[in-house]
Parts: C-alpha cells; sequence; structure tokens
C-alpha cells in the first residue's frame, strides 16, 4: 500500500533550498528499504559523502540505507541521484525508484502515468497510478559468470554458497539455496571473489517457497543488511527463472519488508511494489554545514 503525505511534501519540496528554512528532507521507504528523499528541483545542492553518513546514521542522523537525491538531469527528465548510507554512489536502486516516482507524483512534479528518468546505470521508466504500487521498467538485466560467496550460520559454522552474478546495472550475486536462509548471520559481511566483483556486490541469499515464490535475504554494498533491495529482487527472478531454464515468468519475491512483484518478459523486467512517504521536514542548515 502506498500513503501520500501531501502538506507535509507540498512544505518541504516547494521550500526548495532557502538556506534559512534548511535543507527540505522527506522520509519514506520500499519494502522497508528506507530511504532519506532530497529535491533539489535547481540542482543546486552539494552533497559530501560525510553528509550522506551523517544523514543516514541510525543515532545520530535521520537514519536512512541511502539517500535519494531528486535533481534535474541533463536531457530534461529528472534524475535519481542514489547514495549509499555509506556515502557511495550507485548505479540504480529498485526500492529507491518507486519512492522518488512516487514522490514525483504525490508533489505535481509530474503526472500521474508513465515517465521516464535518469539514473548512473542509464534512463528507466516509471508507471506510477494517482495511489498504490508504483511499477519500474528496470532496464536491461544480464546473467553473468558463476560464482561463490562465504557466509556464516547464527551457529558460528562458515558455508560455502554457489551463486551466479547478475547485473541489474548495479551488480548481484545471487545464491539460491536449500540451506535455511533465516539462520544465516548477516550481521558479518559475507566474502566473495573480489576478482569477479572489483567494485564490490550486492549479495542476495535465496530459499524457493512454491512455484514462482522466493524469500530472500541480502546484504546490500555500501549498506550491510537491509531489509528489501530491488535491484536484488530482480537480479533474483532472473536468476530463478535460469536455473528452471525458463527466460520470463512473473516471481512473487518476499523480503524481510514485504514483497514484489518481478514480471520478465520480452527481454525487460518489471519491478512492483510499494512507494510509502511517511514524513518530511528540514535539516538544520548548522548541522548540514557541520557535516561537510
Ligand atoms: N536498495 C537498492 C540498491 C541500492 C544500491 C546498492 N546498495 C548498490 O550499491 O548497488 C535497491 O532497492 O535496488
Amino acid at each position: 500500500m502506498s500513503t501520500r503525505a501531501e502538506v507535509g511534501l507540498t512544505n518541504a519540496s516547494s521550500a526548495g533550498n532557502a538556506p534559512s528554512a534548511g535543507v527540505p528532507f522527506l522520509k519514506g521507504h520500499g519494502t522497508e528499504n528506507d530511504f532519506v528523499l532530497l529535491p533539489d528541483p535547481s540542482g543546486l545542492l552539494q552533497i559530501s559523502e560525510a553528509q550522506v553518513r551523517a544523514v543516514c546514521d541510525r543515532h545520530a542522523g535521520i537514519g536512512a540505507d541511502g539517500i535519494v537525491h531528486i535533481a534535474p538531469g541533463a536531457d530534461g527528465a529528472f534524475f535519481m541521484d542514489y547514495r549509499n548510507a555509506d556515502g557511495s554512489l550507485a548505479e540504480m536502486c529498485g526500492n529507491g525508484a518507486r519512492v522518488f516516482a512516487r514522490f514525483l507524483v504525490d508533489n505535481r512534479w509530474l503526472p500521474a502515468g508513465e515517465f521516464s528518468f535518469g539514473t548512473r546505470g542509464g534512463t528507466r521508466r516509471a508507471i506510477v497510478p494517482d495511489a498504490g504500487d508504483v511499477t519500474i521498467s528496470m532496464g536491461p538485466v544480464t546473467l553473468g559468470v558463476a560464482s561463490r560467496v562465504r557466509a556464516s550460520l547464527l551457529s558460528g559454522q562458515n558455508l560455502e554458497f554457489p551463486g551466479t552474478a547478475v547485473d541489474v546495472g548495479n551488480p548481484h550475486l545471487v545464491a539460491i539455496t536449500d540451506w535455511d536462509i533465516t539462520q544465516l548471520d548477516l550481521t558479518r559481511a559475507p566474502s566473495y571473489d573480489q576478482q569477479v566483483f572489483p567494485s564490490g556486490v550486492n549479495i542476495e541469499f535465496v530459499n524457493i517457497r512454491g512455484v514462482d515464490a522466493v524469500q530472500m535475504r541480502v546484504f546490500e554494498r555500501g549498506v550491510g543488511e537491509t531489509r528489501a533491495c530491488g535491484t536484488g529482487t530482480v537480479a533474483v527472478a532472473v536468476a530463478y527463472l535460469a536455473a528452471s531454464g525458463r527466460t520470463e515468468g512473473l516471481i512473487v519475491v518476499g523480503v524481510l519488508g514485504g514483497q514484489v512483484h518481478v514480471r520478465i518478459e520480452a527481454g525487460e523486467a518489471y519491478l512492483t511494489g510499494p512507494a510509502v512517504i511517511m514524513s518530511s521536514g528540514f535539516i538544520d542548515r548548522e548541522w548540514w554545514d557541520l557535516h561537510r
């Protein structure tokens, strides 16, 4: 289910980046993958790695898995400038893209319907009704080489899982396993082959739950374990289909924060799920400048 918070959104998003008012922000999530949104219609907001880390800090900041900076793009479309909680840049974020698109429609920056937007991973399309779930057309998805990932169980046992590299604009390693993924200890980073993934990787562990229904946990590059990863659900759906010799289908992917639907059809991947914006306000200007 999606929620609208138009009064708060209007206040924060229409204030621009007036220095006296502080930096306008909103807080949202997609299947509990949570984000601080920074609407920046003029494209003048400078954001440092330190500021991203400070804002995303769950004790001393607002707290989030990442920042969705909503900026004008070079081609007249809006640009989703995505930053991980550790300050690193990412090519794409599927859950963030749904929340970004919901923001644009709820605040009437764009009409409901279908529109394109930019990401570091290339142009994507959003389908956004007046209310309810948002669909993102996720661009090219490429299956890569077989690889391996090492992770620990809560019992302390170390395991090696076979997996498959999948490129969804950003890098993923999908391990479909019969081991119970609820027993994984993802407070510790899994290890992977750095020669296969020189820029790091998002790692998904998957149990098959039924026909075209899977459950996953994810350890995200630049964050740690999160409650969902949209690009990860697409990587999982493609790897799952490939494992059963298929290239098309509708897969229900369960994550810790809910579930999404991934449809693969005619070489395109569509991610559908909730996009919730629950609050808005201003980041204190002195605090923001202090963390520059
Ligand atoms: N949570 C995102 C993915 C965010 C970027 C990722 N951590 C990376 O570094 O590639 C999603 O919903 O796709």
